[in-house]
């Protein structure tokens, strides 16, 4: 009925792109924050604007990492090294931070004006585990994490949240290292084996892999099944509902909401 193997006793859900349709509005926000840097960088040294590829470069170098290494990663693309800066370094800096900091700026713009709402599908699955008795965490790289499962109406249906305040917080590396997926298992008291991973990004599908759980499901709104099975997830759905055996969406969790702490 869950669309799990039997021995699977707890569920680690990715947000951004799984429980929510927020992978879209992080994505946005880095196309606009790097190409006002890679267009700025074009001016003064006179090398040719090549712009973020929200397709490609998004998915490959940033998807389900955490701000600072999404910066590092995409720029080592391109062979740019910036300096890390500091954690509150304004959005005018051209360092690590402050690219990430400028990029916040408009996730949280954006957040505000659309509000969150669950995708339907999501909410009919975690309302399936939790009636059926599994316990369930939410484990994101986003440090917005908190507020965006509060405004989508989701926490009262996850026990344990890891984020990317908690692995800054504890120091735990992030995915594709499998750390805050171990870390969340753990704390809901099952073995890596017993726990199903739900992953939309590569390196997410990548740290279920290396941390040994009993089964990753791979979730892909954007095109990357194959992908996705090739860096390690054992199924590939287009939506959780799929995964229930009436596959039939709730209508709960359909407004929109937004309120930051
Ligand atoms: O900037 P935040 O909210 O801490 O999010 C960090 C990362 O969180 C992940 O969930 C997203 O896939 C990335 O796009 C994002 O960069």
């Amino acid at each position: 009925m869950l669309g799990l193997p039997d021995h699977i006793r707890a569920c680690l859900f990715d947000l951004d792109g799984v429980l929510t349709p927020t992978a879209e509005v992080h994505k946005a926000a880095w196309e606009e924050t790097f190409n006002q840097y890679l267009q700025s960088r074009a001016e003064t040294t006179g090398e040719p604007f090549v712009p973020f590829d929200p397709g490609h470069d998004y998915h490959t170098y940033v998807d389900g990492k955490t701000r600072a290494d999404g910066v590092r990663s995409f720029l080592t693309s391109r062979g740019v090294t910036l300096p890390e800066g500091e954690p509150d370094d304004p959005g005018s800096s051209d360092t690590v931070h402050g690219l990430g900091n400028r990029k916040n700026v408009l996730l949280l713009a954006q957040l505000r004006e659309r509000g969150v709402a669950a995708f339907p599908g999501s909410v009919a699955y975690l309302q399936a585990v939790t009636a059926a008795g599994l316990r369930r965490a939410v484990v994101s790289a986003s440090a917005n994490c908190r507020e965006v499962v509060a405004a989508a109406g989701l926490a009262d249906l996850l026990e344990v949240r890891v984020d990317g305040v908690t692995a800054r917080e504890v120091g735990l590396r992030g995915k594709p290292a499998p750390d805050t997926f171990l870390t969340a298992a753990e704390q809901l008291g099952v073995a890596p084996a017993e726990a199903a991973v739900f992953e939309d990004a590569i390196a997410g599908v990548e740290a279920g892999r290396a941390g040994g759980f009993g089964y990753v499901v791979g979730v892909d709104r954007v095109g990357q099944a194959e992908a996705l099975k090739r860096h390690g997830a054992d199924i590939v759905v287009r939506d959780l509902a799929e995964l229930l055996s009436d596959g039939a969406p709730s209508q709960a969790n359909d407004q929109p909401q937004w309120s930051p702490r």
